[in-house]
């Protein structure tokens, strides 16, 4: 696209990059402080992503060995009252997101029910 078919349309209808240069676009941020702060703020949401992903595959693979070992045994896979206790915890310390978030989990470490 020509410098001139750019800056014939508003600004707002422009490409990204035929618009003046903000602070920061990937941070969103309007001043070189926000971005600042946005973009250390966002090192730690990765680190603590990196950690929780972590966590996630470690419990997938203590709740596999509990499975294995009660299916071994002649049990089933499922354990619904453990894991309405799990629920319960979850929703009492989060909210009813926390439901949500524990269903996933659930799923994540014994497959859908
Ligand atoms: C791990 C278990 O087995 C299954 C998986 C659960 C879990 O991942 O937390 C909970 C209950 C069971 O459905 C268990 O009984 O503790």
């Amino acid at each position: 696209m020509s410098a001139k078919t750019a800056t014939a349309r508003p600004a707002a209808t422009q490409p990204a990059t035929a618009r003046p240069a903000a602070v920061s676009p990937d941070t969103g941020a309007r001043t070189a402080e926000a971005a600042g702060v946005i973009t250390d703020a966002r090192e730690r949401i990765d680190d603590l992503d990196g950690r929780i992903i972590g966590l996630v595959q470690e419990r997938m693979a203590v709740s596999a060995v509990i499975q294995r070992e009660r299916i071994g045994s002649g049990g089933r896979r499922v354990n619904l009252s453990r894991e309405m206790e799990i629920l319960g915890h979850y929703r009492d310390q989060l909210g009813k997101p926390g439901t949500a978030l524990a269903m996933t989990l659930l799923e994540l470490c014994r497959g859908r029910v």
